[in-house]
């Protein structure tokens, strides 16, 4: 086992041919008399899943991080396989459970309330689950309710959370006082980078003070910009959804002389809705995000090609991410939310006034511009089907995770497999759009827009 100085235990389990496994922490390694105090999972005699051959995973099963590689390269990074097990440490009549949604909304997020509400229920028999109010304030500052398969049976098909969420508010010690206080044993946390930091957070003083309590979290993020897993749920909702903001543009834009749709997509780091979107559609001719600094001057800026595409087609079709460019919309000091994530300009207000009041100028083109901006409405949605489905998958994974004593951890798909990964790999850095990758290649060739890599001498960039 190795440290990582900050008092957090970091589980590397090594083995033949650089085979590393980063494990992720079980009750029993700070609760020495754990070991013996198992019992047969209730699974074994559910009629649904008894007569599923293998149904239970082995101890030893785990995942690779990276698929792709050389025949001489060693076999790296895995991951234990999420599912569950023979043996569970809790004994079902003992849970009290309890689940927290923070952060910006997502589609999915109440199908992942849902489902822990009846994994626990149906699976393991569980019956004491309560639905914490508002985020992590929720907590200390308001009251809880009771969460049932009855009340949950038809949340799925609304968007945002039954339970409320809120930004800031993350007080640790707390938090893991009113966890003591109300006897809960495992605490489900559905949120982005922010509240995985704070999940984190929580696991540790929990670990610090000896509690029999598992801690798992749920990765959500509309942006897609967790590092590790294959991507987040909801996010293929909210390309599909951003279609028809897309699709919205492209009439406008073909509607008129020298149109122009421009569309904002959320993406405040990682422009990922923006490229697949783009992707997606093919109407687009320009895709902007935050990874990839762009111009409006000169040779190869924006204004060039905008003038070349409305001379070629009569109309164009313009995504942005939410995050590009905001080096040049910041005019003033920069600000934050109450979680301390960077507050953004309107880059798409922005550009829409710059680009009409460039052709004004030019007075050669006269162009008409549709400015169109779906944020909120893509990120409110229901899930779509196959997000369902993730949804529920991953919370599954985390109800198995918590009942076998695993904690500090969220359940993710790697490589089409799910996975308990430990806090830390999912924190310490943003999944973000590689502009030297393949992707961001196939998504340029798709719109042939200039890849703003070279401008002329004395040009502003615009970058994230
Ligand atoms: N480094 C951190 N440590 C503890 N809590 C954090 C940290 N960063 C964010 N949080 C808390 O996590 C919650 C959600 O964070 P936020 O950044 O708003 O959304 P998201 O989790 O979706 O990225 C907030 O209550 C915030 O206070
Ligand atoms: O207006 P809000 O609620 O602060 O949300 C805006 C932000 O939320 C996001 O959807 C991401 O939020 P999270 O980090 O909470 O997942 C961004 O794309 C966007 O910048
Ligand atoms: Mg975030």
């Amino acid at each position: 086992m190795a440290s990582n100085g900050d008092d957090e235990q970091i589980k590397l389990v090594e083995g033949p041919a650089g085979y590393v496994l980063e494990d992720v922490p079980h009750l029993s390694d700070y609760i020495h008399d754990l070991p013996v105090l198992t019992y047969p999972n209730p699974l074994q005699s559910n009629p649904a899943y008894s007569v599923v051959r293998q149904y239970f995973v082995d101890e030893d099963d785990t995942v690779q991080e990276k698929i792709v590689v050389h025949k001489d390269s060693p076999r790296g990074t895995h991951f234990r396989r999420a599912g569950p097990r023979q043996k569970v440490y809790f004994k079902s009549a003992d849970v009290r459970a309890c689940i927290v949604t923070c952060g910006g909304l997502c589609p999915g997020l109440n199908t992942v309330i849902r489902e822990i509400v009846c994994g626990l229920h149906f699976m393991y028999g569980v019956t004491e689950v309560i639905g914490v109010d508002c985020g992590f304030r929720g907590f200390y500052s308001k009251n809880t309710v009771a969460l049932t398969p009855k009340t949950v049976s038809d949340i799925h098909k609304r968007g945002g959370t039954i339970l409320g969420t809120s930004r800031g508010g993350h007080d640790t010690s707390k938090i893991v006082d009113n966890i003591q206080d109300r006897g809960i044993n495992q605490v489900y946390i559905i949120g982005g980078d922010g509240t995985q930091k704070g999940a984190s957070a929580i696991y540790k003083e929990i670990r610090r003070r000896g509690l029999k309590v598992a801690v798992a979290g749920i990765p959500k993020t509309i942006d897609n910009d967790i590092p590790v897993i294959d991507k987040s749920f909801g996010f293929d909702s909210a390309v599909e959804e951003a279609q028809r903001a897309i699709n919205a543009a492209h009439v406008e834009a073909t509607s008129v002389e020298n149109g122009i749709g421009l569309v904002k997509l959320m993406g405040r780091y990682s422009g990922f809705i923006a490229m697949y979107a783009t992707l997606a559609s093919r109407d687009v001719d320009c895709c902007l995000i935050p990874e990839s600094p762009f111009y409006l001057e000169g040779k190869g800026g924006l204004y060039e090609f905008i003038a070349k595409r409305l001379r070629e087609n009569g109309h164009m079709v313009i995504v942005v991410a939410e995050g590009a460019g905001q080096d040049l919309v910041a005019e003033s000091v920069e600000q934050q939310d109450a979680s301390g994530n960077k507050l953004l300009k309107d880059v798409g207000l922005w550009m829409s006034l710059k680009i009409k009041e460039h052709f004004a100028k030019q007075s050669v083109l006269d162009i008409t511009l549709k400015y169109i901006d779906p944020t909120y409405m893509i990120r409110a949605i229901p899930a779509n089907a196959s997000d369902n489905v993730y949804s529920t998958l991953l919370a599954q994974s985390a109800v198995h995770g918590a009942m076998a004593g695993y904690t500090g951890f969220v359940s993710g798909l790697v490589n089409g497999r799910h996975t308990y990964i430990p806090f830390n790999r999912i924190t310490e850095k943003q999944n973000k759009v590689v502009i030297t990758d393949r992707m961001w290649a196939r998504m340029l060739s798709s719109t042939n827009q200039p890849s703003f890599m070279n401008p002329p001498k004395g040009t502003t960039v615009v970058s994230d």
